[in-house]
């Protein structure tokens, strides 16, 4: 079976190579990898930053291994040219429209959450962000408005088979979880919201066996925050997804644990943690490479037909937490390398 491994920006490659170290440890010659360029590394390098050479890869890989894209030394370049456009390019071509992100708190973090560990501990949800649609993908531009001012906009819309196609996800994953199904949204101002909502009550009649509720997004960043522990899968657009699945992951102790799996519809997948290329700690060994990490055992499981495998390698990230190996993020000193180093021993 074959790896794209895509390192990209930051500390990408630094959170990638201790993925792979964890991913030879467990599956040994079984995989095969092929690395390919990608963001700002592949502009540098290739003058785009989805190279062509880059994209077929994607397409012939069995599973994608993806570490994070961003490089501030691209920011005056025009849209089309920033490492952000070859995330949101793979996300497209490849149509990986289902965007898994579980938020679950490792106990022996309880004490790195920004909650209260008795409201902390509560937390075991899956935020289902829709992918390929939204604000993200709409007509975008500047132009002048009648009043000669410079004007931005981004046009923000879903048709009903791409809701129902995230709805149905929503559903599946609520059934194999404890039956709870929130969608998020913001119906009380947003025509596309409505839309949302309408779209998913018709979807429901499929689902008869899950309790179905809705929720505005302001309210459902609250309640994150006052009571994680009553959602079990959220169901949401793509920002509104982006947005809560930050937050979520500050719940669960670190932006460096939470780990995704952006699903087409037959599970092929692209593997990331949730965070960005961290321009800010890049290169100095003080990324949490465990969001990586748990990605790579979510690639095992979703795409790779190798759940055992998955689950040994959940089972050692969470005996080098209880071990006390903590990186900056989660209050300690421990390097990328010495954590990779702690889940392979506990490996
Ligand atoms: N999927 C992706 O590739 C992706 C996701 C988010 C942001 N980005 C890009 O990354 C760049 C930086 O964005 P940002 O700063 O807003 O978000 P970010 O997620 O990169 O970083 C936010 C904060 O969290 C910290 N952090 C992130 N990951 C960490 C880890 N594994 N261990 C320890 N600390 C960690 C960073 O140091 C920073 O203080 C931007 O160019 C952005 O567009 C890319
Ligand atoms: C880099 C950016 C385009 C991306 C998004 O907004 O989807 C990121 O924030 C994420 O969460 O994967
Ligand atoms: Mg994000």
């Amino acid at each position: 079976m074959l790896v794209a491994l895509l390192p990209g920006d930051g500390i990408g490659p630094e959170v990638i190579v201790q993925a792979k170290r964890v991913l030879d440890a467990v599956c040994g010659d079984a995989l095969r990898y092929e690395e390919a360029p990608v963001g700002g590394a592949a502009h540098k390098a290739e003058g785009h930053p989805l190279p062509p050479a880059t994209l077929d890869l994607a397409r012939r890989a069995d599973a994608i291994l993806f570490g994070a894209v961003g490089d501030p030394d691209c920011d005056g370049l025009e849209r089309h040219l920033r490492p952000e456009q070859a995330i949101l390019g793979l996300r497209k071509e490849l149509t990986l429209f289902a965007n898994l992100r579980p938020a679950t708190l490792f106990p022996e973090l309880a004490d790195a959450s920004a909650l209260r560990p008795e409201v902390a501990k509560a937390i075991d949800m899956v935020i289902v962000r829709e992918l390929n649609g939204d604000v993200y993908f709409g007509e975008k531009g500047m132009r002048t408005s009648a009043s000669g001012r410079r004007q931005g906009y981004d046009v923000m819309s879903y048709d009903e088979d791409e809701v129902a196609r995230i709805a149905h996800v929503g559903f599946q994953t609520a059934r194999a979880r404890r039956g709870k199904l929130c969608s998020v949204d913001k119906a009380n101002v947003l025509e596309t919201s409505q839309l949302w909502r309408d779209v998913v009550i018709e979807v429901a009649a499929d689902y008869p066996d899950i309790e179905l509720s809705h929720m505005y997004v302001d309210n459902a960043a609250m309640q994150l925050v006052r009571n994680p522990g009553q959602f079990d899968v959220i169901v949401t657009g793509n920002l509104f997804g982006d947005i809560l699945s930050d937050q979520a992951s500050m719940c669960a102790g670190s932006i460096g644990m939470l780990p995704s799996a952006s699903l087409d519809a037959d599970q092929k997948g692209l593997y990331e943690p949730i965070h960005g290329s961290a321009p800010d700690i890049a290169g100095q060994g003080k990324a949490n490479p465990l969001a990586t990490i748990l990605s790579a055992a979510m690639m095992l499981r979703y795409s790779l037909g190798k759940a055992a495998e998955a689950d040994r390698i959940e089972a050692a990230v969470a005996k080098a937490l209880a071990a006390g190996h903590r990186t900056a993020d989660l209050g300690g000193s421990v390097t990328t390398e010495q954590m990779g180093d702690a889940v392979l021993a506990a490996l």
